[in-house]
């Protein structure tokens, strides 16, 4: 068995609030991502994404559990294997103009990267190689000496991944890289992160709430609510058929283009719906039990492991193949 890339084992992440309460933000959260794969990570607000991401970056530390990168455990006093992975994983968030330094060129924004982790490629170099990395993301040679605040939200987002890309990492992790963009614009991100991926042979870890957007882009989809994986498994077999009520429950809010679908869609939406549970309390046994239509007395009592069931995993007392 060839050693995946990023494997995070067992985490758990515990926020202590100012009140005194504890927030349990993700309980025994275990995945591998093989190199040159793309993982969609779903769920609805709340559940965990950010606090994945922030983890797996070594920006939050967990309370249990450990992140791997190519089967060695990270370890936060190792200084030259933190520097290396560092660079090995980069990042793109939510809010391109959030992202940019206001008062940086773009060029310069692109830059700062290799001047700070390849300082030895030499200056000439670096600025050459912003300006092909601009050439790559879509943005033309002239743009280069401009400001963040003088481009669209779609531009900032091809900035920050040309930024991204500038140290030549193994893995970006997305975390809702489209969601603040018009949908119009969202499509042409995708299509520029999956034409990357392949080009350069990149490992995405594509964090988002939008089901359909993961779908383009993603081999394997994980599902997490309240902190926990509920469903793990390839794109195609789960948008065909998702065994875990809760991922039933997303598939099914995704809106449909065809009015008369969509109406029929809104018709059935009664079932499994309400409100999500606050993770200060989260309810015993299954987590979804309070919103799942197939509850039964074990689901308020027993924890449901993430078990193999057919092609995939998941975790549920009553999920079948
Ligand atoms: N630093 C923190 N201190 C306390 N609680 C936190 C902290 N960061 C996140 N949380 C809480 O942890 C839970 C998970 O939050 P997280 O941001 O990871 O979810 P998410 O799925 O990314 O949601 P969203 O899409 O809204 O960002 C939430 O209840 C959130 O309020």
């Amino acid at each position: 068995m060839s050693v995946p890339l990023l494997a995070v084992r067992n985490l758990s992440v515990r926020f202590r609030l100012k009140t005194g309460q504890t927030l349990q933000a993700l309980t025994d959260v275990s995945f591998e991502v093989p190199a040159g794969e793309t993982l969609g990570i779903v769920g609805e607000s709340g559940c965990g994404k950010s606090t994945l991401a922030r983890t797996i970056l070594q920006l939050v530390t967990p309370t249990q559990g450990t992140v791997e990168w190519q089967g060695q455990t990270l370890n936060p006093h190792d200084k030259s294997s933190m520097k290396a992975y560092r660079r090995a994983v980069q990042c793109i968030f939510q809010d391109p103009l959030d992202a940019l330094n206001p008062r940086m060129t773009v060029g310069d924004i692109v830059q700062e990267p290799l001047l700070a982790l390849r300082p030895e490629l030499g200056k000439a170099a670096i600025r050459q190689r912003a300006t092909e990395l601009l050439q790559a993301v879509g943005l033309e040679s002239g743009m280069h000496n401009r400001y963040p605040h003088e481009f669209s939200g779609g531009q900032c987002q091809r900035i920050g991944i040309a930024r991204a890309l500038s140290v030549e990492p193994q893995l970006i992790l997305c975390d809702e890289p489209v969601s603040a963009l018009d949908v119009s614009i969202q499509g042409q991100i995708v299509k520029l992160l999956a034409d990357l991926q392949r080009e350069r042979h990149l490992t995405l870890l594509f964090i988002s709430h939008d089901l359909s957007v993961v779908k383009a882009l993603s081999q394997r989809v994980l599902v997490l609510y309240l902190g926990r994986i509920m469903e793990v498994a390839d794109t195609a077999r789960l948008y065909a058929k998702p065994l875990h009520p809760y991922t039933r429950m997303l598939l099914a809010a995704i809106p449909l283009a065809d009015p008369l679908q969509e109406r029929a869609r809104l018709a059935k939406i009664t079932v499994g719906a309400g409100e999500l549970p606050s993770p200060l309390n989260p309810p015993s046994g299954c987590v979804f039990h309070t919103r799942c239509p197939q509850v039964a007395a074990v689901c308020r009592e027993k924890v449901p492991a993430l078990r193999e069931i057919g092609d995939r995993q998941v975790a549920c007392h009553y999920a079948a193949f």
